[in-house]
């Protein structure tokens, strides 16, 4: 017999739980429905844990920063209070505080694999083989975020390769790591491991790192992570790859050939379309996100598919949990009719919690070009500003900004440095608002803060 509810919301990461448990406070009858943890990949093996390695790597970093400012120090970096912290923040990938949060808002939580048996139907396999129909009468919300997408190498398949689940959840530092795909995953794991004394090798097929941002940003990583020991391969295919039983071994398409204890794959992510059953609501299994509206409703081949709605990792409007938690905010007022502003992504900000900081909002020069802009751009070197020369070790970092000259307005704006992602506020405001870049030149910029760039920045664009 099909259990009738008003919602299901099928994935409870941070975009589903948002939607759950706001739906329930607004006297919604919700079922909310993960197959794994309630709070999905962010708090248990993503954000939240990576970051907390990243602050202990950026801690060790500015101690060994002290000699020659500010006295001698010894700096003997240990793993294991990284590896607590993590267990701690995680709960030990326990997430009975999680879904309790969401059943005392009067969200029920159903633990299972959920897949799309029609229009407004939802079926649920519990681990123990157990099926629940779920019909809904108001809503279906899919959330079902990505899973790591290891690309086609030989020899990769069945190999004890390290997913971003692995490397937070590892005990024990390893002695070498080849780290591919030099995206954010890779950069900011691979920088924090090296930091903690692990010989670590990125390799990156595009020619740069972060090939999705400023090229001016991955080159100036590159080089500060090669001054750090990082070796960084870029423009590398890896042909085949060998694991013994010890180590891993790549060999290039070049012939070259690398070797480590560990390999950690973060090349990026991909959705599992067919296995959430979108067949069955109209939708191309094969593409690689759902296609939604404006108001995050679920677009089909030949119309809408009324009361189906999707957000987070799966649109493929940007991997973040802001954007998660900002289409959540739509997707409510959609169900319960409030109406309000629907997506716009003209100022999607991200942030690269390297050292330095890769902040990143609305457009890259290369991309405002494509669109037809007329561009116009501005460059300033952070360890050349007042701040940089008074920070010293460690001041790497430029503001770049992207201005569309009919319009007046910044489309776009890097800001990398120590706290880049911090400086990136003024800039995200500046895009989202489209603040007249004439206002941006009448702006009083505090001395000597690295936001300072900015006005520089903006200097050099004329
Ligand atoms: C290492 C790492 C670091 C990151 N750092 C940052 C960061 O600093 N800042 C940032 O903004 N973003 C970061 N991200 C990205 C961020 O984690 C994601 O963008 C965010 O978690 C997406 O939320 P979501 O709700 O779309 O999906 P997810 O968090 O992926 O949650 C999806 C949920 O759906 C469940 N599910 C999947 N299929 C089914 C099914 N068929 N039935 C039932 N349940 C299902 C899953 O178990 C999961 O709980 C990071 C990601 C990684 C991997
Ligand atoms: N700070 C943050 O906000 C943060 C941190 C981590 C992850 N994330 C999110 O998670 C997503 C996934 O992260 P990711 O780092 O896996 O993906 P990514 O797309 O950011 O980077 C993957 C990199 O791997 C490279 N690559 C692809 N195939 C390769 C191959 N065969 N050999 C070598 N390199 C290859 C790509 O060129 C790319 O540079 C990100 O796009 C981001 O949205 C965000």
């Amino acid at each position: 017999m099909p259990v009738h509810v008003d919602a299901v919301v099928v994935g409870l990461g941070p975009g589903g739980e948002e939607v759950a448990g706001r739906l329930a406070d607004a006297g919604v009858d919700v079922v909310g429905v993960d197959r794994h943890l309630v709070g999905g990949e962010c708090p248990y093996w993503g954000c939240i844990p990576s970051k907390i390695m990243v602050r202990a790597a950026d801690l060790v970093a500015e101690g060994h920063r002290i000699p020659g400012m500010a006295g001698t120090a010894m700096v003997r970096a240990e793993w294991h209070p990284v590896a607590r912290n993590v267990r701690e923040a995680t709960a030990d990938w326990d997430d009975t505080a999680a879904v309790d949060r969401l059943t005392s808002r009067g969200c029920r939580v159903l633990r299972g694999t959920a897949r799309l048996t029609g229009r407004d139907e939802v079926t649920v396999r519990a681990p123990d083989g157990q099926e629940t129909v779920l019909q809904a009468g108001r809503a279906i919300v899919l959330a079902t975020g990505t899973e790591p997408a290891p690309p086609p190498i030989p020899g990769l398949d069945g190999t004890p390769y390290w997913t971003n689940r692995d490397a937070v959840a590892a005990e024990r530092l390893p002695r070498s790591l080849i780290v591919l795909g030099g995206g954010a995953i890779g950069l900011e794991l691979g920088q924090a491991f090296a930091r903690f004394g692990t010989d670590v090798t990125v390799v990156e097929s595009a020619p740069r790192l972060l090939p999705q941002e400023e090229p001016e940003a991955g080159e100036l990583l590159a080089r500060v992570l090669s001054d750090e020991g990082v070796q960084v391969r870029t423009g590398a295919r890896a042909a085949l790859v060998v694991h013994d039983g010890n180590g891993f071994t790549l060999s290039g398409e070049r012939g070259e050939r690398l070797d480590a204890e560990r390999l950690l794959v973060a090349t990026g992510r991909r959705t599992d379309l067919a296995g959430l059953g979108v067949v069955n609501i109209g939708v191309d299994p094969d593409a690689r996100a759902l296609p939604v509206d404006e108001r995050m409703r679920v677009l089909t081949a030949s119309d809408s598919a009324p009361g189906v709605w999707a957000l987070g990792d799966i649109t493929g409007k940007g991997a973040f949990t802001h954007m998660a938690v900002y289409q959540a905010g739509i997707v409510v007022n959609g169900i319960l009719r409030h109406g309000g502003a629907v997506a716009a992504y003209h100022a999607v900000p991200r942030v690269t919690f390297t050292d330095p900081e890769v902040g990143a909002v609305g457009l890259t020069e290369e991309q405002a070009r494509e669109r037809g802009l007329a561009v116009r751009v501005g460059l300033a070197d952070v360890a050349r500003s007042s701040r940089g020369y008074i920070h010293r070790a460690g001041n790497q970092g430029l503001v770049k900004v992207v201005v569309d000259d009919r319009e007046g307005v910044l489309v776009g704006a890097t800001s990398v440095g120590p706290w880049g992602g911090e400086v990136l506020g003024a800039l995200t405001v500046a895009v989202h608002a489209r603040v007249p870049v004439d206002e941006l030149h009448r702006t009083i910029w505090a001395f000597p803060t690295f936001h300072r760039a900015i006005g520089d920045a903006l200097r050099d664009a004329g």
